[in-house]
C-alpha cells in the first residue's frame, strides 16, 4: 500500500479522511459491529462496488449492492426512497451501514439515505472522483435535488470516515478531474492560495492523476474543508465559505437540468463571485482578473449565455444563503479574506453577470 495521509475532522463526531492508493480495506475496518453494509453505485463504478463486496464479506459482513443511476439522475427523493425499501427487505438494523462509492452525486445520495434510515445510521464514502475526495464526500453535507433546486432537501450526517483512494482517478474521465478542480481552485481562494501558485505554474501537471502536484492539491483542498467544518457542520456561520461562486452555480445547474457538471457551474460562479466583488468595491481589479485566468489555466468554462439571467437571477432566490427576500454571496475582500455580500440590488447582480456572459 502507498503512504496513507490521514486527515482529521473534528466536530462532535470525528473522523479522519484517508488518502493514498489501494485503500478497499479500510471500509469495512470503520463499520465495526455491522452485520450488514449496503454498497450504493452507480453503473460506472459496478467493478469496484462488486470489489468492495468482496472484502466486505471477507469480514464476516453481509453487502447489499444497489444499483443506482448515474451522476445527478441518481441525486432524486425517488432513488432514494428505492434505496430505503431495499434497506427494509434486508432487515437494515440501526447497527448496519451503507458505504457509498463514486463521484459526489452518489455520496451525496448515499449519506442521505444513511442519514433518513432508522432517523440515522453509520455510513463512509468512497470518492472515486476528484471533486468527491476535496468536497462531497469530507464535511457530512447530504441531499438530492428537486424540481424546485439544487440539494434542497438533505440533512447535516457526518460519516464515520472517508476513503480517498487516489488509484480510482486512472479511470476518470478527464473533463470530470478538471471539474473537480474548480472546487479546488476555490480552496485556494478562499484559505489557501499556494493552491493557485501550483495550479498557475503548471496546470497540466495538475490535471495528471498519477502525479504529486495533483495529489499535493487534493490533500491541501482536503485540509481547507476540514478545517472548516471541523468548527462549523450546521452551516451557521464560518461554513458559509466553502459555498463561494455557489450561488450562481446552482442557477446554472437549475436552469440546465442537472445536466452540466457540478465543477463546470462552479468555474462560472466563481468568475461571477470575483466580478460581483470587484464591483461593489469590495475585491482588487487583479485578484478578481486572476479567477478567470486560473479556471481557464485547467480548461474550465468562464462564461454563460447573456438571455439566461432572468431564469439565473429567479433561481438564485432559493439559494440556502438567502434570507427571506435578501440574496447573500460569499465574496472576497481579498485575497484568502471570505467575507458576505449582504442584499445586493438587482442592477449590481445584472452588472456582473453583463460581464461574464455572452
Ligand atoms: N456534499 C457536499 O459537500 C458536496 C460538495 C461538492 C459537490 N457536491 C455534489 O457532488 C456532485 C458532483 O460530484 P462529481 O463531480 O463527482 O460528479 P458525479 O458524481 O456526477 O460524477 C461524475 C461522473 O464521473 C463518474 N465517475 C466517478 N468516479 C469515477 C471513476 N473513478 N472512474 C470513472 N468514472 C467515474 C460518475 O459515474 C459520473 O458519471 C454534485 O451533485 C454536487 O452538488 C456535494
Ligand atoms: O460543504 C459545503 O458547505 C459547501 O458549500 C461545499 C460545496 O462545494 C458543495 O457544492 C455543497 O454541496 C453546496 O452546499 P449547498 O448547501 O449550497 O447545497
Ligand atoms: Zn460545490
Amino acid at each position: 500500500m502507498d503512504e496513507v495521509t490521514r486527515i482529521p475532522v473534528g466536530g462532535e463526531r470525528p473522523y479522519d479522511v484517508l488518502v493514498g492508493r489501494d485503500l478497499l480495506d479500510p471500509p469495512p475496518r470503520l463499520l465495526p459491529g455491522a452485520t450488514r453494509v449496503a454498497v450504493l453505485h452507480a453503473p460506472p463504478l459496478k467493478e469496484l462496488a462488486e470489489t468492495l463486496g468482496e472484502r466486505v464479506r471477507a469480514v464476516g459482513v453481509d453487502p447489499l449492492l444497489i444499483e443506482v443511476p448515474d451522476a445527478e439522475e441518481g441525486k432524486r427523493i425517488d432513488v432514494a426512497a428505492a434505496c430505503w425499501d431495499r434497506l427494509g427487505e434486508a432487515g437494515f438494523t440501526r447497527t448496519d451501514a451503507v458505504v457509498g462509492v463514486g463521484g459526489g452525486a452518489v455520496t451525496d445520495l448515499a449519506g442521505f439515505v444513511a442519514a433518513c434510515w432508522l432517523r440515522g445510521v453509520r455510513w463512509v464514502p468512497v470518492a472515486t472522483s476528484l471533486l468527491g475526495m476535496v468536497d462531497a464526500a469530507v464535511g457530512g453535507k447530504t441531499g438530492v435535488n428537486t424540481a424546485a433546486g439544487k440539494n434542497l432537501v438533505g440533512a447535516f450526517h457526518p460519516p464515520a470516515g472517508v476513503i480517498c483512494d487516489l488509484a480510482t482517478l486512472d479511470s476518470l474521465p478527464p473533463a470530470d478531474l478538471a471539474a473537480g478542480m474548480a472546487e479546488v481552485v476555490k480552496c485556494g481562494f478562499i484559505a489557501d492560495p499556494v493552491i493557485l501558485d501550483l495550479v498557475e505554474r503548471d496546470p497540466a501537471a495538475a490535471l495528471d492523476p498519477t502525479g504529486p502536484v495533483t495529489r499535493e492539491l487534493i490533500e491541501r483542498a482536503i485540509l481547507v474543508k476540514a478545517d472548516v467544518v471541523s468548527g462549523d457542520l450546521r452551516e451557521s456561520g464560518v461554513r458559509e465559505v466553502l459555498n463561494y461562486g455557489h450561488t450562481l452555480a446552482h442557477a446554472i445547474e437549475k436552469v440546465e437540468g442537472y445536466r452540466w457538471r457540478h465543477g463546470h457551474a462552479v468555474s462560472v460562479g466563481l468568475v461571477y463571485a470575483a466580478t460581483l466583488a470587484r464591483l461593489a468595491g469590495r475585491l482588487d481589479a487583479a485578484t478578481a482578473a486572476r479567477h478567470r485566468t486560473v479556471v481557464a489555466a485547467l480548461g474550465l468554462p468562464t462564461s454563460y449565455p447573456a438571455d439566461a439571467w432572468p431564469r439565473l437571477l429567479a433561481a438564485m432566490r432559493v439559494d440556502k444563503k438567502a434570507r427571506g427576500s435578501k440574496l447573500r454571496f460569499v465574496v472576497l475582500d481579498g485575497l484568502a479574506r471570505p467575507a458576505i455580500l449582504e442584499g445586493p440590488d438587482d442592477e449590481l447582480l445584472h452588472a456582473a453577470y453583463r460581464e461574464i456572459s455572452r
